[in-house]
């Protein structure tokens, strides 16, 4: 696509974000709204009548005064006493709608935000896969910041000007039509190059604003990374990667604030020119008799002359911070479009909070009763395939039978599609093919929030979240007493070192944990699954090596919180996994060995070999 096809796209674009915005804005009040309407309207038409009042100032009272021998004052004084009432509801009215309208534009901006939010956490795990998190963040952000200002302050001085040009033209008819005409001829002149200029910035206000979602971006990514960075000397590579985003930016911002900088004076003289070639027209008219002007006439044209280039220089301004808002609109709609999770589940999971452990799956009886059966645990993987990317296979005719509380474990090089797995069993993707039950139960006929409620998952990263441990270990039942708590924390071996700190349960955990040690985090995770207590756990085993000590404790720690639960365990270390029920070996997506350790230890397969040391699994 060339450059011009592009902005006729994002003309089109802007038009229908445009009418879907003030939609949004008429839905948040209309009230407010209407009334908003009403005063610009008089406020714009209060400073036009203004004008107009020059021409019956000078010719029906200042004229006939200067001819009186003995002037009477009175109707002067009524009709400027009238005037002052007149302009003083103008200055009432655009007050009021300068307030509404800020009131307005809070209210469309909280919801807005509140909507995005709901909408973000509805969407799907593919969507997070695609789209970096700084630029998500840059819409709730930078985004919103303009839309606000956009509804705030560039439409509202966007329709008083336009209302204004609207009226002024009006009167300036009123007075003198062929005035009027010469003054069109060099406003179309104006246009144009206001159009010319808008166009080419509104294109560049849209690059700059997507290389600083692209920047914020690579900003977020090498934050996170920065230990990955230093620990392979890789900064200047780093730095080099910001210098590119960093100068596209500038590039950008450049270009669009040099067409944006060049319209202002351009039009500021437009109206300079206007009202000299007004004055010496219309003087030369009124003289040489080709039109009917008056004294009075005259001067309340040249003041319209003046309001008349003052709207369209604003309207230039504030066509420019439209258009960089409706960019920013746009991306905050596009984001609210992106379909949400799709869930047609219907079977619905229910936790007896009385009985520990006790999980039920709740069966509609004939006569509209909901029978409770308990939940056991039973997961069979039964042909599945899957792709990320059509036509890209990842798991190739996968078959587990998990029989309730057994122990699977998944192994195999970095790649082989573990992680995949358990993301097939969470509903975080949809399989391309074949079935998963769980008690017999598809589980794409399960409600996805309770089934997920009902998978306990311990990730390799363990995310902790600013506040006390107490509150971290709480995250995994929010109604948990504190009995529970140190009950969870005493089975998962985390008791002994969380007394160990100063201020012990109540010690706060700042940001991600980064004052616990690996070790102790992950402790802290398995006690937060232990207090969740779900029938079903998936265990991403960290790969980080922690001291024997610690090991030994998470160790003890994780079959505590696997006995009598059916769990699927993520492997990367073998001794973690000798005592499971059944082990799987993946490789590029099939299962090519399973078996328990001495099964597969008899096939002198690729397990042994990775057992023996022959092959590493990472
Ligand atoms: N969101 C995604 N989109 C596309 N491909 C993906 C995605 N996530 C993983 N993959 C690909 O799927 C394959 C299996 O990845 P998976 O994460 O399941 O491997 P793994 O065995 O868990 O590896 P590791 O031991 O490194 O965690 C890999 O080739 C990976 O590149």
């Amino acid at each position: 696509m060339d450059q011009t096809q592009t902005q006729n796209k994002a003309k089109g674009n802007h038009k229908q974000v445009l009418g879907r915005l003030l939609k949004v804005v008429y839905r948040t009040s209309p009230a407010m709204l209407i009334i908003s309407m009403i005063s610009i309207v008089l406020s714009a038409g209060a400073a036009v009548y203004g004008s107009l009042f020059i021409e019956r100032l000078i010719d029906q009272y200042i004229v006939p005064l200067t001819r009186q021998s003995n002037p009477n004052y009175t109707p002067l004084l009524d009709a400027v006493l009238f005037m002052g009432c007149v302009f003083l509801i103008g200055v009432l009215a655009g007050y009021l709608f300068n307030v509404l309208m800020a009131i307005l534009a809070q209210k469309v901006q909280f919801n807005i935000r509140n909507k995005m939010f709901a909408h973000m956490e509805s969407l799907p795990i593919s969507y997070f896969d695609q789209n970096n998190y700084g630029d998500i963040m840059s819409r709730y952000t930078n985004d919103i910041d303009t839309l606000m200002q956009m509804i705030s302050q560039s439409i509202p001085q966007f329709i008083n000007s336009s209302l204004s040009l609207i009226f002024v033209v009006i009167a300036m008819f009123s007075l003198s039509w062929q005035l009027t005409l010469f003054s069109f001829l060099i406003f179309a002149l104006s246009i144009g190059i206001v159009k010319f200029l808008t166009t080419k910035s509104s294109y560049y206000f849209k690059v700059q604003q997507k290389k600083l979602g692209q920047i914020n971006g690579y900003d977020e990514e090498m934050l996170n990374g920065l230990k990955v960075i230093k620990v392979f000397s890789h900064e200047p590579q780093s730095k080099a990667g910001f210098d590119g985003f960093n100068d596209e930016l500038r590039q950008a911002s450049g270009k669009a604030n040099t067409y944006a900088t060049i319209l202002f004076p351009i039009m500021g003289n437009m109206g300079n020119l206007l009202y000299v070639l007004i004055a010496f027209l219309g003087g030369a008219a009124a003289i040489n008799g080709w039109a009917p002007l008056t004294l009075g006439a005259i001067a309340s044209f040249l003041q319209l002359s003046r309001s008349f280039a003052m709207p369209i220089s604003q309207i230039s301004q504030q066509l420019n911070s439209i258009v960089l808002a409706l960019a920013g609109s746009n991306r905050i709609f596009e984001l609210l479009d992106q379909p949400s999770e799709v869930d047609n589940g219907d079977v619905i999971i229910s936790k007896d909070e009385k009985v520990k452990g006790q999980w039920y799956w709740n069966v509609p009886e004939k006569d509209g009763q909901i029978k409770k059966v308990p939940i056991k645990g039973h997961i069979i993987f039964d042909h599945v395939n899957f792709s990320y990317v059509p036509g890209h296979p990842i798991l190739h005719d996968i078959n587990i039978n998990a029989k309730p509380g057994m122990k699977v474990a998944l192994v195999g090089e970095t790649g082989a599609g573990k992680t995949t797995i358990s993301n097939m069993l969470n509903r975080f993707y949809e399989i391309d093919s074949g079935t998963i039950t769980y008690d017999g139960i598809p589980i794409s006929q399960i409600r996805k929030d309770d089934l997920r409620h009902s998978l306990s998952i311990v990730l390799q990263e363990t995310h902790l979240f600013t506040g006390t441990i107490m509150d971290n270990i709480r995250f995994g039942k929010p109604d948990a007493s504190d009995d529970e708590v140190y009950q969870a924390a005493r089975l998962a071996h985390a008791d002994e070192f969380i007394h160990e700190l100063d201020h012990g349960y109540e010690t706060v955990i700042d940001g991600d944990g980064s004052d616990l040690s690996q070790g102790q985090k992950q402790l802290l995770s398995i006690a937060r699954a232990m207090i969740a207590d779900e029938p079903v756990m998936i265990l991403d085993e960290a790969t980080s090596s922690i001291d024997t000590r610690t090991e030994k404790m998470v160790q003890a720690g994780m079959d505590n919180l696997l006995a009598g639960r059916t769990s699927f365990v993520i492997a990367h270390r073998l001794s973690t996994i000798v005592n499971s029920d059944l082990i799987l070996v993946l490789d590029h997506g099939r299962i090519i060995e399973r078996g328990n350790q001495q099964e597969l230890l008899a096939q002198k397969g690729y397990y042994y070999e990775l057992y023996t040391g022959k092959r590493e699994i990472q």
